[in-house]
């Protein structure tokens, strides 16, 4: 299923879908073996966390996908995640994008639409 995108132009610097997967690919497993963020990760569903992402990456960078998984603030709300928690995530895939060789203005605009998110998955002040 998809719909047509309005500016894909964000999708398109990921390196579309093959990019995308290869990020999330690199991303799950050192969301895994992080020492800030292995805990959260600890029962997850690798292969499945890994479809929603790419599903997400590819809605919110404008490709034509449709995302299946949960609303943010359902996904999260059984979690205690703190800023300092989300700003270690957001390092972590900081990393995945430089091993995956992701210019660092297109870094910048994928986590630019990711930041707002903060809001329905940051629930311990
Ligand atoms: C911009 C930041 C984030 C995005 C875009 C994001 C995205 C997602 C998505 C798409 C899912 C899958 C929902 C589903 O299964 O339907 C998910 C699940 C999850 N997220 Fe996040 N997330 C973010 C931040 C965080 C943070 C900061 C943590 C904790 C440090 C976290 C921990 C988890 C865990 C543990 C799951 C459940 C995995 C499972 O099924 O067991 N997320 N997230």
């Amino acid at each position: 299923q998809s719909a047509p995108a309005a500016d894909d132009t964000l999708f398109r610097a990921l390196g579309a879908r093959p990019g995308i997967d290869a990020i999330v690919d690199d991303f799950v497993p050192r969301l895994v073996a992080d020492p800030r963020t292995s805990e959260f990760f600890r029962k997850t569903n690798q292969a499945h966390l890994k479809q929603m992402l790419e599903e997400q990456f590819c809605v919110v960078s404008g490709g034509p996908c449709v995302y299946t998984g949960l609303p943010m603030k359902t996904a999260h709300q059984d979690m205690d995640i703190s800023k300092g928690d989300f700003n270690a995530l957001v390092e972590v895939l900081q990393a995945a994008m430089d091993a995956q060789h992701v210019p660092f203005a297109t870094q910048n605009q994928l986590l630019a639409r990711l930041a707002p998110m903060h809001r329905d998955i940051v629930n311990v002040h």
